[in-house]
């Protein structure tokens, strides 16, 4: 019997289709040879979940699935009925692998205990951003966050166990249901992008070591509000227009906050005088956005102090939010204090 040693093709016949999330996971995993697996786990199960929802937003035109459910959530906005779906599947896909003991989510008014007495994680999740873009067929996302509990396993879950600080999370991510579908994570070693092909049902490595430019020439925001704003963030806008910077608001912070990521740009959803503490929610849509920015190089700021070091005082909390590249972050802040120092 003749044995030949294999040798990888190098054919462009059949090209190399990468490694595969669950595959990555894997291999970061083995960079920690006490790694017990459930954070592994724990991911995989995100983006589980995550290809259920791409299935049903894909066809939400067409399946009845469009339009408002009929009720509002604790911020007093109109649920979808894709909000509400999205929700089952990513709750339900936290209970199963019995690695999270509790889940703070946009669409409940209160911590969901999963009574997973081995679950050592808490998440806190926006089941899908940008749900008003749901019924315009524009990208929409997902956002999570993931904690270690503090308190011992077990043991009931206390405030102390959710209100941790953005600096504490253990990992970090979201999926964008764009042209293409993607999952960026991060876990605190740096910040990698997936691509969905939906024939294999896979994420695919895609985007390697993400890094965020230091500098950009788009900014983000809605001005429809801009005589609400402070007047640095006005005169700040009034800068990025006489460099004749590209305005880009697409109004989904996933995909705003991605686009800016690859090509270097500020999103910025200020205070208003209506709303001082502006609209996003620092729980599960700023923090998980801030540790992916500074682990890729960028900042993020709610204009004043860093995002991940502000500890919550509430579930449902909204913050101010600059976020993207460094020196435009930088840049803001100072503005910002300056008009600050003399009003
Ligand atoms: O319409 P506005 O006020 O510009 O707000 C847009 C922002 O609101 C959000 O839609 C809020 O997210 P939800 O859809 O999860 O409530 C962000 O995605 C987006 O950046
Ligand atoms: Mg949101
Ligand atoms: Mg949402």
């Amino acid at each position: 019997m003749k044995i030949k040693q294999y040798v990888p093709s190098t054919s462009n016949l059949a090209y190399s289709v990468g490694v595969t999330l669950d595959r990555f996971i894997k291999m970061k995993q083995d960079d920690f040879p006490f790694a017990s697996g459930e954070l592994s786990q724990l991911l995989r199960d995100i983006a589980l979940a995550s290809k259920i929802v791409n299935r049903e937003t894909n066809r939400a035109g067409l399946s009845n699935i469009g339009g408002a459910f009929g009720n509002t959530n604790i911020q007093g906005e109109e649920q979808q009925k894709l909000d509400v779906i999205a929700n089952i599947r990513f709750t339900r896909a936290l209970t199963k692998g019995g690695e999270v003991c509790a889940v703070v989510s946009e669409e409940d008014d209160e911590v969901i205990d999963l009574q997973n007495k081995s679950g050592k994680y808490v998440v806190a999740i926006d089941p899908l951003d940008g749900s008003s873009n749901i019924d315009v067929n524009i990208s929409i996302g997902t956002i999570f966050s993931i904690y270690r509990r503090v308190t011992p396993i077990g043991s009931p879950i206390q405030a102390e166990d959710i209100m941790q600080p953005g600096s504490q999370q253990v990992a970090a991510g979201y999926v964008l249901y764009g042209s293409s579908t993607m999952m960026v994570y991060t876990t605190g070693n740096g910040v990698n992008g997936f691509t969905y092909e939906p024939s294999l049902g896979e994420f695919f490595l895609s985007h390697p070591n993400m890094s965020a430019p230091d500098n950009g020439k788009i900014y983000s925001i809605n001005e429809g509000t801009s005589n609400l704003f402070e007047p640095g963030l006005n005169k700040y806008i009034e800068t990025c227009k006489q460099r004749e910077y590209s305005a880009r608001y697409i109004g989904s912070l996933v995909a705003d906050f991605h686009r800016n990521l690859l090509k270097g740009g500020i999103y910025i959803y200020p205070a208003t005088s209506k709303a001082p503490n502006g609209k996003l929610r620092l729980l599960y849509e700023a923090n998980a956005l801030s540790f992916i920015a500074e682990q890729s190089g960028g900042k993020a700021s709610d204009g004043a102090q860093r995002i991940l070091d502000i500890l919550p005082q509430s579930l449902h909390q909204r913050t101010p939010l600059y976020i993207g590249s460094k020196k435009m972050v930088e840049e803001v802040e100072e503005v910002l204090r300056n008009y600050r120092e003399f009003v």
